[in-house]
């Protein structure tokens, strides 16, 4: 996706019907804040969403598989309003108030670290928020670092908490831990998790690791050519244990709708 930083605000026309609304009454008469209904978009010839349908509930976490060029990244960035030259239609309701936050963590390297996380914040306790949000994810005492003096994983915490001080209404995560060693990325799961309860934003990230799919997510949707091949619930009790027979069996369809048979993988 193109470079931007988190904290966005959806300004851009589209070549879509797009309308902004923080929430639209979803199919099942509930309130959604994502509602998607027979998306289209193509460059030149080929359509790369087609006709996609998908609704995210308010505060729901979605992780969105699919094998390389399915779509992921477009459909991120039609929530996003970042498509703005790409040809389509079909209609997208999404919130005013939308973060997105990338595999690298696209902090400003002129900037502090409190710079960089209250930026295009207003008010007097802009700047206490700042420091709390720090706090948060264990940053304490570090508001006046460089970004270059971090490791990535702190750089990716700080990276997160700047989309989440802003309290949006949908959080857009494009692969956020991919860049990170094993051990980082699942301490990031479970501040992840921690965050997205205390700041209920809905979710869609994006990941090719089905067991953070597995790990992270209350519904679990699979791209395939542009359109939602298998959408499944997250149904297992907490905590989420790769052993048990029931998250095999989700990994198992997973992987099958991604074309994976099991004999390919480790167990
Ligand atoms: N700006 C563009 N111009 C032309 N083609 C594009 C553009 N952006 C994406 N595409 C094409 O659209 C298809 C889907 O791309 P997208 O980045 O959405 O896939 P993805 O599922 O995110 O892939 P990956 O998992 O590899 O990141 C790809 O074939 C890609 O080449």
């Amino acid at each position: 996706m193109a470079a931007h930083a988190g904290g966005l605000r959806n300004t851009a026309k589209n070549t879509a019907k797009n309308t902004a609304k923080d929430t639209a009454e979803d199919t099942a008469g509930g309130r959604a804040t994502v509602r998607i209904e027979g998306l289209v978009r193509s460059f030149g010839e080929r359509r790369v969403l087609d006709g996609l349908d998908l609704s995210i509930a308010t505060g729901e976490f979605v992780a969105l598989l699919g094998r390389s060029g399915s779509g992921k990244s477009t459909l991120l960035r039609a929530l996003a309003r970042l498509d703005h030259d790409v040809a389509g239609s079909g209609v997208l309701t999404a919130p005013d108030h939308v973060s997105v936050v990338f595999q690298d963590a696209r902090l400003l390297p002129w900037k502090r670290l409190l710079d960089n996380v209250v930026l295009g914040l207003d008010g007097p306790s802009a700047e206490q928020h700042g420091k709390d949000a720090l706090a948060e994810v264990g940053l304490a005492g570090r508001e006046r670092a460089w970004p270059v003096e971090l490791s990535g994983g702190e750089q990716q915490r700080v990276s997160l908490v700047r989309s989440l001080v802003r309290e949006p209404r949908l959080l857009l995560a494009d692969e956020p831990f991919g860049a990170l060693d094993a051990l980082t990325r699942i301490r990031m799961h479970a501040l992840l998790r921690r965050l997205c309860e205390r700041h209920r934003p809905a979710v869609l990230l994006v990941t090719h690791d089905v067991d953070e799919a597995i790990a992270l997510a209350d519904r679990v949707v699979v791209l395939d050519r542009g359109r939602i091949a298998a959408d499944l619930p997250v149904d297992l009790p907490a905590p989420r244990r790769h052993g048990s027979t029931a998250y095999a069996a989700l990994r198992g369809r997973l992987l099958g709708h991604l074309g994976v048979e099991l004999g390919e993988t480790a167990p």
